[in-house]
């Protein structure tokens, strides 16, 4: 396992600009975590985004892996990262920290057709939590599983009512069925989104702040996004 800076020495995650000239010229890159039970397909909704195809066979994620894709917003092209996390517990422990370290933002999983998936949530947000990601970080909701048809459990309903009292956007999804595809990258598209236009508004004050940084948590955000 490699830090994604040790693996890309040229360019700095977000959180880490230390000059308003160095971030003129970086690519900009939004970390996102997938977390969620073992099982419910956060691996193929990462290869599904990143790569366009559902993957033949999986194997159960150990630790934690990463894959990159970039995207354009607004004439600006952004390196969305997404985090795929072990969902067994053996397999989390040693890399925990390090994949909520300078998270930008976050989806948890649920299988559509498996109830202890979405009752589990509940402890995946406590440990979300535990781990010092801040409340402004914008998170989502994603059932997956969807082309079960037969075998649903969770309903639409009762993941709409949890999403909003978590104040998450819920997307349901497939990562298997072709025909979903732009459903699985509206998940990411829409939070890279959200966060370019919560970024520029930091950009600003990092300009009237004479290059130093400020992570301030009082911007608003405010978006032209087309997503
Ligand atoms: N029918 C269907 N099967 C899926 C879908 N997504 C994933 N699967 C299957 O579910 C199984 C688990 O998928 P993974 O993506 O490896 O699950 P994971 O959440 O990454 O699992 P861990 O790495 O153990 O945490 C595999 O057999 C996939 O083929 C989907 O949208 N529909």
């Amino acid at each position: 396992f490699l830090l994604p800076s040790l693996l890309h020495p040229s360019v700095q995650p977000f959180s880490s600009p230390t000059s308003s000239l160095e971030l003129s010229i970086q690519t900009r890159i939004f970390k996102i975590i997938v977390i969620g039970d073992s099982n419910v397909g956060k691996t193929c909704l990462t290869f599904r985004f990143t790569g366009g195809s559902f993957p033949d066979q999986t194997e159960a994620t150990i630790g934690v892996d990463f894959r990159e894709k970039a995207v354009e917003i607004e004439g600006e092209t952004i390196k969305v990262q997404v985090w795929d996390t072990a969902g067994q517990e053996r397999f989390r422990k040693s890399m925990v920290e390090h994949y909520y370290r300078n998270v930008h933002a976050v989806v948890f999983v649920y299988d559509v057709t498996k109830m202890t998936s979405f009752r589990n949530l509940q402890t995946w947000i406590e440990e979300c939590n535990g781990h010092r990601v801040s409340a402004s970080v914008p998170r989502v909701l994603v059932g997956n599983k969807c082309d079960l048809v037969d075998q649903i459990q969770v309903p639409s309903n009762m993941a709409l009512k949890f999403a909003d009292a978590h104040n998450m956007l819920l997307f349901e999804t497939s990562a298997k069925d072709p025909r979903e595809s732009q459903n699985v990258d509206s998940i990411f598209m829409s939070l890279a989104c959200h966060l370019k236009a919560q970024k520029s508004l930091l950009y600003r004050d990092v300009e009237r702040e004479d290059g130093r940084v400020r992570l301030t948590q009082e911007t608003e955000t405010k978006s032209n996004c087309p997503c």
